[in-house]
């Protein structure tokens, strides 16, 4: 084992054996004013995998996933360098819109977070400000759709025009999936969805990711080693705003490569 300070990705990364990444981040920085939070980031992330980014708190999992849609473009304080693509495309060049990138790379947060509005216009909003219906039948559809993927319609589908912030914890944080979900994305990145719930809403959101899992591509953020054992394929460590190592999740939590990653997987920071 060693740790020297460069990132160890499997080989299985390479597109090569896994097709072209959905996703791929090369030497991505990010800056709050002066101080670097991320540094160098080179990832990529592929359509069939679940990938966790895991690491102690304030090591940079949260700023590496809001890059992917760039969600930090709404932190005045914080500046992105390095390259990022969808499907091979630049996120950052002119041409790319980011309302519409935001559509394709969905976020679901850390506290749910609906629209304090009914359960119907929760999933309406989105496929309506993107056309993507042209009458009643078709939103009908699309939220039930979107309701039914996020596990969430036979609990709700009575009571659409209640509030969507009178659902239980877990079911709102269904909800917020559901709303992503609703204006087809391509990818889903959930930034520790379930730490705001109990371990019941917590064991429905994983099954959720398990089934959503092939649909999207899905990055999630976890403090919980467990649960990124239990949800993804794909683990990615981060430490002081670096990745350390990048590979197989059965790999990475039974032989990791760097001594770093081996400390915290032992509990022994973090
Ligand atoms: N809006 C911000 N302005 C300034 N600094 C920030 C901001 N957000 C995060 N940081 C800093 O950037 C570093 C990385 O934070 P980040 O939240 O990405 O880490 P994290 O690994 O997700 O942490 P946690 O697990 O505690 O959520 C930390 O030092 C944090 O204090």
């Amino acid at each position: 084992m060693n740790d020297t300070n460069t990132t160890t990705q499997d080989a299985s990364t390479a597109p090569a054996t896994n097709g072209p990444p959905k996703m791929r981040a090369e030497n991505v920085d990010v800056f709050y004013g002066d101080k670097q939070a991320i540094k160098g980031v080179s990832i990529d992330i592929f359509d069939d995998k679940v990938t966790a980014f895991i690491g102690p708190s304030g090591c940079g999992k949260s700023t590496f996933l809001r890059t992917l849609n760039r969600m930090n473009d709404t932190i005045p304080s914080a500046r992105v360098t390095g390259h990022i693509e969808l499907d091979g495309e630049d996120i950052h060049a002119a041409a790319m819109d980011v309302v519409q990138l935001r559509a394709r790379v969905g976020m679901v947060f850390q506290k749910p977070n609906p629209f304090p509005k009914s359960i119907y216009e929760n999933i309406a909003y989105g496929p309506r400000i993107h056309g993507l219906t042209t009458n009643k039948a078709e939103m009908d559809e699309v939220v039930e759709q979107s309701l039914r993927r996020a596990g969430l319609w036979d609990e709700v589908k009575d009571r659409l025009e209640e509030s969507g912030t009178a659902l239980s914890g877990g079911q709102q944080q269904r909800l917020c999936i559901a709303r992503a979900i609703a204006v087809d994305p391509e990818v889903i990145l959930m930034d520790e969805p379930c730490s705001a719930l109990d371990p019941i809403a917590t064991a429905k959101i994983e099954e959720l990711i398990h089934e959503l899992r092939g649909k999207y591509a899905i990055a999630i953020v976890t403090h919980n080693m467990q649960q990124a054992a239990r949800v993804s394929q794909r683990t990615a460590f981060f430490h002081l705003g670096t990745l350390v190592e990048y590979g197989e999740t059965g790999r990475i939590f039974t032989n990791p490569a760097k001594q770093r990653t081996q400390d915290y997987i032992t509990g022994r920071y973090g």
